[in-house]
C-alpha cells in the first residue's frame, strides 16, 4: 500500500514556513518594483517633454508620421522644449540630449557604454559585433579591431582607393548630360573599396554581388527603422507575422551570402598559404609598441586631427604607436590568424558577426557622406570652385593617383567633408542604456537608471548655440580658429569616447581620395536646392527623394572666378 502523501510532519512545515516566506518574498518584490518604477516616473516627469496620453505615453505621435516628418518633428520638439527633451514610448523613458556638455558626460563616459535596446534588432543581421556589444566582449575585440585601423595600414590602402575611384569615374562616363542618382555609385564602390581593403578580397575574387548587397543593406536599414517607430512592430510575435519579417530574411540571404563568401575564401587562402610555410605576424608582433619607429605623432596631421582631438581616442593612441612597415595586416586578415593560431579567443562566428558588422558601418555611412557632398556642391559652386582650385595647385592637369601627402594638402576639400558631415550626420542619433543614474550639466538634471539616452547629433550639429548660422552650408565653420574655440563635443559625428567610430580616419582618408577623382573628372550641377531635400532617417540619414545629380567633364583648366 502506499503511504499517505497528503500527512506528515514534514509537509505541515512545508505550509508553515515555506508558503508564508514565498509570499513575503513576492510581496517584498513586488513593492521594491513598484518603488522602483515609481521612482522612476517621478525622475522621469521633472524632466521637460510633450504632453503624454495613458498608457501609450508619446508612442502615438510616430503614428501616420514618415521617416521625414518625425526628423521635423524631433526639431520643432528640441526647438520648443530645450536641449534636454524626455519622451515615454509605454513605461520606456528616452531621453533626448542636444548640448555638447550633457553629450560629453555620456560619450566620454567609461561606465555609460551600453547600447539602447533598441539595438537588438539587429541582432539577426550583426550578430553580437562590436557596434552591438558590451563588456568584456566589446574591450577585446574592440582592442584587437582597432589596430587594424592603424594609419599606416590606411596608408597601403591609398592604390586600392585610387583604382576605385578611377573605376567610379569610367562608370560615371555613361551619365554625363543625365541627371541620376549619385547614391548608387557612391554604395557599390564603398562595398567594392571595404571588400578589397579590409576584407582583402582582391578585385579578381569579387563578382557583381557588391550592388545587391548595398541594396539589401538599404533595405534591411528600412525594416529596422520601422521597427524602432512603430512600436507594435517592436514585439517579435507580431513582427514575424508580418510581411516585413519575410523580406527581412530574403534580404539577410543575400548579406549573409556575401560575408560567408568573403569568409570562406578567405580562410582558404590562409590555410593555403600556411601549407606552403608562409604564416602572417601575430597580433602580438602587429600591436607589439616600438617606441623608435615613433614616427607619425609628430608628422602627417590632417585638420581632423585638430578638430577631433579633443576626444582623443583609441585610434589616435595607436597610431602614435607605430608597429613598422612590414608586419602589418589588414582587418579579416587579422581575425583568422589570430583565431588560427590561438592569440586571440574569436570563434569563426564572432568573425562573421564583425565582417557584418564593419561591411555595414564602412559601407553605408561613406556612401551617404559622399553623396551628401557631392549634392551640396552641385549647389554651391564658389564652394566647388574652390575645391576644384585647391586640387588643381596640387595636381595640374596630370591625371596621376592621389598620394598621402596630396591628401594633406586637400584642407579645403576636407573642412567642405567636415561640415558636409556636420550638416548632415550619416549617423543622425546614437542611443545608449543606462545602468545607473546619471547627473548632467543641464539643469543638474538626474537621468535614472534604466533610461535609454538619445544624443541628438542631428540637431546638435544646428544648434545656434555653437554655429552663428546653424543651417547654412560653410565650410569655414572648419577654420581650426573656428574649429577650436568651440566645445569638442558639439561636433560628433563619429561619436567620441571609448565607442568612437574605428573607421574615421578610414572614412575621411577614403573619402578624400574617392571625391578628389571624381572633382577633378566632373563638374557637379544639382537642381535640387538645399530647401528641398527630403530627409530620411532609416537608420542612416539619406535623401529620400534621391541623390539626384548631373555632371559635365572638366577641362583640367585653372578657374579664374574665385
Ligand atoms: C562617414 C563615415 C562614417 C561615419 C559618419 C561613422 C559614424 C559612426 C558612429 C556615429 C558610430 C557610433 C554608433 C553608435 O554608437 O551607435 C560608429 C561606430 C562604428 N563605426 Fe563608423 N562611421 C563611418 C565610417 C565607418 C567605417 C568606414 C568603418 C569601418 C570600416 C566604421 C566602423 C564602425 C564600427 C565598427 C563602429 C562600432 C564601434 C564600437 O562600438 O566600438 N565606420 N560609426
Amino acid at each position: 500500500m502506499l503511504p499517505d502523501i497528503d500527512s506528515g510532519p514534514d509537509l505541515d512545515l512545508t505550509r508553515l514556513i515555506f508558503y508564508p516566506l514565498l509570499l513575503l518574498a513576492s510581496t517584498l518584490w513586488i513593492f521594491h518594483r513598484w518603488q522602483e518604477q515609481s521612482r522612476f516616473h517621478k525622475m522621469g516627469n521633472l524632466l521637460p517633454g510633450p504632453e503624454t496620453v495613458p498608457f501609450f505615453g508619446n508612442a502615438l505621435i510616430a503614428l501616420g508620421k514618415t521617416n521625414g516628418d518625425l526628423v521635423k518633428y524631433s526639431l520643432k520638439v528640441a526647438a520648443k522644449y530645450g536641449s534636454v527633451v524626455r519622451a515615454w514610448i509605454g513605461s520606456k523613458l528616452v531621453v533626448f540630449l542636444i548640448d555638447a556638455q550633457d553629450i560629453e558626460v555620456i560619450l566620454n563616459s567609461q561606465v555609460h557604454i551600453d547600447k539602447a535596446p533598441e539595438y537588438q534588432y539587429f541582432k539577426p543581421w550583426l550578430g553580437e559585433g562590436l557596434l552591438i556589444s558590451s563588456g568584456n566582449k566589446w574591450r577585446t575585440h574592440r582592442k584587437m579591431i582597432a589596430p587594424t585601423f592603424h594609419i599606416n595600414i590606411l596608408k597601403s590602402f591609398i592604390s586600392v582607393f585610387n583604382q576605385n575611384s578611377k573605376k567610379v569615374v569610367e562608370k560615371l562616363r555613361s551619365e554625363v548630360g543625365k541627371t541620376f542618382d549619385v547614391h548608387d555609385y557612391m554604395s557599390t564602390a564603398t562595398v567594392d573599396i571595404l571588400l578589397e581593403t579590409a576584407m582583402g578580397i582582391t578585385r579578381k575574387a569579387q563578382n557583381e554581388s557588391g550592388f545587391d548587397y548595398a541594396m539589401a543593406v538599404m533595405k534591411m536599414c528600412d525594416i529596422l527603422h520601422q521597427r524602432h517607430y512603430k512600436f507594435w512592430l517592436r514585439f517579435d510575435a507580431i513582427f514575424k507575422l508580418t510581411s516585413f519579417f519575410k523580406e527581412q530574411k530574403k534580404l539577410l540571404g543575400i548579406i549573409h551570402g556575401l560575408t560567408n563568401k568573403v569568409i570562406k575564401n578567405k580562410k582558404e587562402t590562409y590555410l593555403a598559404n600556411k601549407s606552403k610555410g608562409f604564416i602572417p605576424p601575430s597580433l602580438d608582433e602587429l600591436t607589439r609598441d616600438t617606441a623608435d619607429e615613433n614616427i607619425l605623432a609628430n608628422q602627417a596631421k590632417t585638420l581632423s586631427d585638430t578638430v577631433f582631438k579633443g576626444y582623443r581616442d583609441d585610434l589616435d593612441f595607436n597610431d602614435e604607436q607605430d608597429v613598422g612597415e612590414k608586419k602589418r595586416l589588414a582587418f579579416l586578415d587579422l581575425m583568422i590568424e589570430s583565431a588560427q593560431n590561438g592569440t586571440n579567443q574569436i570563434t569563426d562566428e564572432e568573425i562573421k558577426e564583425e565582417v557584418d558588422t564593419i561591411m555595414f558601418e564602412g559601407h553605408d555611412t561613406t556612401a551617404a557622406g559622399s553623396s551628401f557632398v557631392l549634392c551640396l556642391l552641385g549647389i554651391y559652386h564658389d564652394i566647388q570652385d574652390k575645391v576644384y582650385n585647391e586640387l588643381y595647385n596640387i595636381f595640374g592637369d596630370s591625371d596621376r593617383p592621389v598620394n598621402f601627402a596630396d591628401t594633406l594638402e586637400m584642407k579645403y576639400l576636407e573642412r567642405v567633408i567636415l561640415e558636409t558631415l556636420r550638416l548632415y550626420p550619416p549617423v543622425p542619433i546614437i542611443a545608449r542604456n543606462l545602468n545607473s543614474d546619471v547627473k548632467i550639466e543641464t539643469n543638474d538634471y538626474v537621468l535614472p537608471k534604466g533610461t535609454t539616452v538619445v544624443i541628438a547629433t542631428y540637431a546638435l550639429h544646428r544648434s545656434p548655440k555653437y554655429y552663428k548660422n546653424p543651417d547654412t552650408f560653410d565650410p569655414d565653420n572648419f577654420l581650426p580658429e573656428n574649429a577650436s574655440s568651440r566645445h569638442y563635443y558639439s561636433y560628433v559625428p563619429f561619436s567620441a569616447g571609448p565607442r568612437s567610430c574605428v573607421g574615421r580616419k578610414y572614412a575621411l582618408l577614403k573619402l578624400k581620395i574617392l571625391l578628389s577623382t571624381i572633382l577633378r573628372n566632373y563638374k557637379c550641377i544639382s537642381d535640387v536646392p538645399e530647401s528641398e531635400f527630403k530627409l530620411t532617417a532609416d537608420i542612416i540619414l539619406k535623401r529620400l527623394d534621391g541623390f539626384k545629380l548631373r555632371i559635365v567633364p572638366r577641362e583640367r583648366i585653372p578657374l579664374t572666378t574665385v
